[in-house]
């Protein structure tokens, strides 16, 4: 399925990145949270002054998903056409991407085994402009993939170049010692995830957003993993340390997460 997207508009998201995105989990034809991706999409196009797309017709599109299995969906949104260089006055109606593809099926076995978790060597740039935005600039995140497929690492956790957890490769993450349970501060970098903030309002105050060193997750008792594909995905060992196996609160986000469209 493809909606909306003209060559002019293609050339602004190809020569500047001028963009953001969204990938969703569509199950049996419905988009799992769909509220907190819209709001995501909302205030990142506020924040780079892009115009608000037309819901109504990215509703239609969703609603005619086919009722049936788990699918990815990603909702892709451009900055219409016009402009000079990197000026933006004039641009027109923001475009559309409506992308629908299979669902990778290894992620169910993730949220079940749980995964060894590495630590990456490269690390996240300062971007307080662009800090929680999913635009469509990621080249860090295809660096730092490259680097999960040359170790052979399933996910990585990312460290800013301040040596402080900002998230994995793929994914946000949180852990635990004793009750309390902490998120990284993303002031400076890093994606507001859909996921992570669904775990937040699950956990209200009980999570702590903090800017933390590696040896906080070293000392964690439990970790996870979250994205609007993978869902919530326990984390066996740090850097080949077994962390114990007590995946109490992973376990209970997961059964609510799963009550839920
Ligand atoms: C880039 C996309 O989505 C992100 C990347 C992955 C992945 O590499 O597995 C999964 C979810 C998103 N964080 C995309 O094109 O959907
Ligand atoms: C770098 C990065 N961080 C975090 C996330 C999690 O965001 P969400 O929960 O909306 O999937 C993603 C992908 O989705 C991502 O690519």
């Amino acid at each position: 399925m493809q909606t909306l997207l003209d060559s002019t508009a293609l050339a602004r998201g190809w020569q500047l990145g001028d963009g953001h995105f969204t990938t969703m989990h569509a199950r049996r034809g419905r988009v799992r949270l769909w509220p907190l991706h819209q709001a995501r999409l909302m205030a990142a196009c506020r924040r780079l002054h892009m115009a608000e797309p037309d819901w109504a017709a990215i509703d239609a599109e969703l609603t005619a998903l086919p009722d049936e299995g788990d699918r990815v969906v990603r909702l892709t949104l451009l900055r219409g056409p016009g402009g000079r260089g990197y000026g933006i006055a004039g641009c027109g109606a923001t475009q559309v991407a409506l992308n629908v593809s299979p669902f990778p099926a290894h992620y169910f076995t993730w949220r079940e085994r749980g995964i060894d978790l590495g630590v990456c060597e490269g690390r996240l740039g300062s971007s307080p402009l662009l800090a929680g935005l999913k635009t469509v600039n990621r080249l860090e995140q295809v660096l730092l993939k490259a680097e999960l497929e040359r170790r052979e690492l399933a996910e990585g956790v990312v460290l800013n170049e301040a040596g402080r957890v900002m998230e994995a490769v793929t994914a946000n993450l949180f852990w635990r010692k004793g009750d309390a349970v902490f998120t990284p501060e993303l002031a400076n970098g890093g994606v507001h995830g859909t996921l992570r903030a669904w775990v937040m309002g699950e956990l209200g105050e009980r999570v702590q957003v903090v800017s933390a060193p590696l040896e906080a997750l070293q000392d964690a008792d439990e970790i996870w993993l979250t994205n609007a594909l993978m869902g919530l995905v326990p984390v066996c060992s740090l850097a080949g340390r077994s962390l114990g196996g007590d995946y109490s609160i992973t376990r209970a986000l997961q059964q609510r997460y799963e009550q839920i469209d």
